[in-house]
């Protein structure tokens, strides 16, 4: 179905002074021809719309469930994800009274510095950045898990990349290092799904808020429309953003950082909610802490706190996570970036959460 890799084009200018940086400029596919290629059933995007709704139920208080983002840190390959995919699922419909799961299927990863920027960037993870590939791969496998019932989240790191796929994702993320970005905030005002917002790296949360205030505002920016034209985009605001306390310095997710976070919002006139990633800076990057973390969290929601709408986990079929080393095949299942939990591992944090749901729910004196 994709053409194999053309060669590389030469850089574009005629004059010395541009260009001077840029080794080629291949062809890319356009998002309207990927979509024809891979078209998305009607009842897939049913999924997509009723997950959204779903969603914007819980962050608007009228459904009383936990949104729980959970999968691996990225995707590397479609076999492991489905397999995730499918596991998840059964834990998914099992925790569906209380939970409102949404697997975390990240393509684009952001670097401190340099290293593999995911599936999309390069699928084939040996500097040969089939980007085609990499997009035809990431809609195949949405549109797979979707045809499984599970709804998708994923972090919008591209600014065009959202074109090929949003179509087929029910919650977005911007993530720490992209918050305070004017382009990612003017991205999130025009997208369809709900939006969660990271704090920045330092652990500042009004930069969140601040990202909140201006993606519920109108922009107009430059993009690129389906046919891979560029064009003038002028959006309406998207009202379904919210706070996801990542951690910074130190961590974030105690009942004092709640307080703290919701004072910020309170101020900004904005609802006051939060989801707690308990990976990153939460877990101090020790990836077997998120189990701790996430007990932490569970008191506080079974302490009857209806301001946690959301929780992140970080979550592979095998826990840990391996270096990408080029010839050496890598383990099955274990991530390739940020160290995950196991599914086993991830199961009974689940149960605790819906546990912590009911108990929430009890003390409201409300019934589901
Ligand atoms: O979630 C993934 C990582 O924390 C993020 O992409 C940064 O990774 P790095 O510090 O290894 O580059
Ligand atoms: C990169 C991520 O997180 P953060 O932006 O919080 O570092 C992530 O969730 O994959």
């Amino acid at each position: 179905m994709t053409p194999s890799r053309p060669s590389c084009l030469a850089p574009e200018a005629s004059n010395s002074v541009e260009d001077t940086h840029i080794k080629s400029i291949r062809p890319l596919i356009t998002p309207a021809l990927l979509r024809e290629w891979l078209p998305a059933p009607a009842a897939t995007h049913a999924l997509v719309a009723a997950s959204r709704s779903a969603l914007t139920n819980v962050l608007e208080g009228r459904d009383d469930r936990l949104i729980v983002v959970v999968g691996p840190c990225s995707i590397h390959d479609h076999a492991q994800a489905i397999e995730y995919a499918t596991r998840l699922k059964q834990q998914a419909d099992a925790l569906a009274k209380d939970l409102l799961v949404v697997m975390r299927v990240y393509f684009e990863k952001p670097r401190t510095t340099v290293g593999w920027k995911g599936f999309i960037n390069d699928p084939n993870m040996d500097g040969s950045f089939a980007i085609n590939d990499g997009l035809q791969k990431a809609r195949a496998l949405l549109l797979e898990i979707l045809a499984l019932g599970l709804p998708v989240g994923t972090e919008f790191l591209d600014l065009l990349s959202p074109q090929f796929i949003s179509d087929l994702v029910s919650w977005g993320a911007i993530g720490a290092r992209t918050t305070e970005s004017q382009s990612h905030r003017q991205l999130a005002s025009g997208l369809s799904c709900p939006v969660g917002f990271k704090n920045g790296t330092d652990g500042g949360v009004k930069v969140a808020v601040d990202a909140i205030l201006a993606a519920r505002a109108p922009h107009a920016f430059i993009g690129m429309t389906q046919m891979g034209q560029s064009a003038i985009f002028e959006t309406t605001g998207n009202q379904r953003c919210h706070v996801i306390l990542r951690g910074g310095k130190q961590p974030n997710y105690s009942a004092a950082d709640v307080d703290a976070a919701c004072a910020l919002l309170r101020k900004a006139g904005l609802r006051e909610q939060v989801m707690i990633d308990v990976s990153h800076a939460n877990s101090n990057k020790q990836y077997l802490r998120q189990i701790d973390v996430a007990q932490d969290v569970a008191s506080q929601i079974a302490a009857g706190d209806a301001r946690i709408t959301g929780l992140m986990i970080e979550s592979h079929l095998n826990e840990g996570r391996q270096d990408i080393v080029p010839g050496q095949p890598l383990a099955w299942g274990v991530s390739v970036t940020d160290a995950c939990i196991s599914m086993e591992q991830t199961i009974p944090v689940l149960q605790q959460l819906a546990d912590a749901v009911r108990t929430r729910r009890q003390r409201s004196g409300t019934q589901r």
